[in-house]
């Protein structure tokens, strides 16, 4: 039994950033925890928070720098106790979290693969030579130079409904956007093919809701257990950790993909040069209680792989 659950009167309140996606993300985080405890909408309050990311739309976000660009204002608004939870794209979230915060509730995954977005060709391969696709995504961007060194790259930032535009008006002949945001948002008539991982693998977390919420708050707790995803927490960790032991952010040319086969994890690791020039793989497979430590292992081996040098972008 949980007592105090929210009402119309003392609404539970869920920050959020204000772009479509996050808003679906936390609408379909409200509608979770409706249904678990049987509460109407109204018992729940969605915080729009503008971040210094949102603010900074025309600069590559390597430039702005530091980190935590989508999250700082929103954490600062949860230890303020302005919100009691905070809904994220996990795939943007730095694998340490600010003291007093935990981020440990996953929403089950959506589709975990990028597509192909160009309202002429299906695939980047048949893209005429020396076309020029728009990404703001490092990893996209040097995965893509790995099998077309031809194609030129532009920084296409914005959320979805601006990147598209963008395609729109010509900028840019295709780019990229992960199938999650586009389901979510049931984007179906926007010219996409979803790219299989064997031949892109996404980012870490790709896919993933997190839901996070202040350390010592003992009622956010009960009620997020309520709608966590084991599968995806699984994988989470094995992913986070990988990630984490390479240091590396969603800014950083990283990809990582763990899947659940029964009782065994299957996990694959990528680490590519900026400008596609070199990519090191490597997979392995682990029980499913040990993700964590395979992540690590995986990023110890791509990190002997790699040698001096390779990381020098970092
Ligand atoms: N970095 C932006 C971002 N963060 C999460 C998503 C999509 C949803 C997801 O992967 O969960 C996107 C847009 C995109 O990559 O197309």
């Amino acid at each position: 039994m949980i007592e105090n659950l929210p009402t119309p009167q003392n609404p539970l309140k869920i920050g959020t950033r204000g772009s479509p996606l996050a808003l679906a993300q936390a609408y379909e985080t409200r509608d979770r925890l409706a249904r678990a405890f049987d509460l109407p909408d109204q018992a729940f309050e969605i915080v729009v928070i503008k971040t210094t990311g949102d603010k900074v739309q025309d600069r590559p976000l390597k430039e702005i720098g530091g980190k935590g660009l989508f999250t700082r204002e929103i954490e600062d608004d949860m230890l303020a106790g302005k919100i009691d939870i905070a809904v994220h794209s996990m795939k943007d979230m730095p694998t340490l979290q600010p003291e007093g915060l935990l981020l440990d509730t996953y929403l089950p995954r959506e589709d975990v693969r990028d597509a192909f977005i160009s309202p002429r060709v299906n695939s980047f391969e048949d893209l005429p030579q020396g076309a020029v696709v728009g990404t703001s995504s490092l990893r996209r961007k040097a995965q893509l130079k790995l099998r077309r060194p031809d194609l030129q790259v532009v920084e296409f930032r914005g959320n979805l409904q601006t990147r598209l535009r963008k395609l729109e008006e010509g900028v840019a002949e295709a780019t990229f956007l992960a199938m999650a945001g586009l389901n979510r948002l049931s984007m179906d008539q926007v010219p996409q093919t979803p790219i299989e991982v064997e031949t892109m693998l996404p980012a870490v977390a790709q896919g993933a809701i997190g839901i996070e919420r202040r350390a010592d708050d003992m009622r956010m707790a009960a009620m997020l257990e309520a709608i966590h995803d084991l599968p995806t927490g699984k994988r989470l960790a094995a992913e986070r950790a990988f990630l984490a032991a390479l240091d590396g952010s969603c800014e950083t040319p990283i990809a990582g993909l763990a899947v659940l086969e029964g009782d065994t994890i299957h996990l694959r690791g990528e680490v590519l040069r900026p400008d596609g020039s070199q990519a090191l793989n490597d997979a392995l497979r682990c029980p499913v209680e040990d993700g964590a430590k395979a992540g690590r292992e995986m990023a110890q081996n791509l990190l002997q792989q790699a040698g001096d040098g390779f990381f020098d972008w970092r």
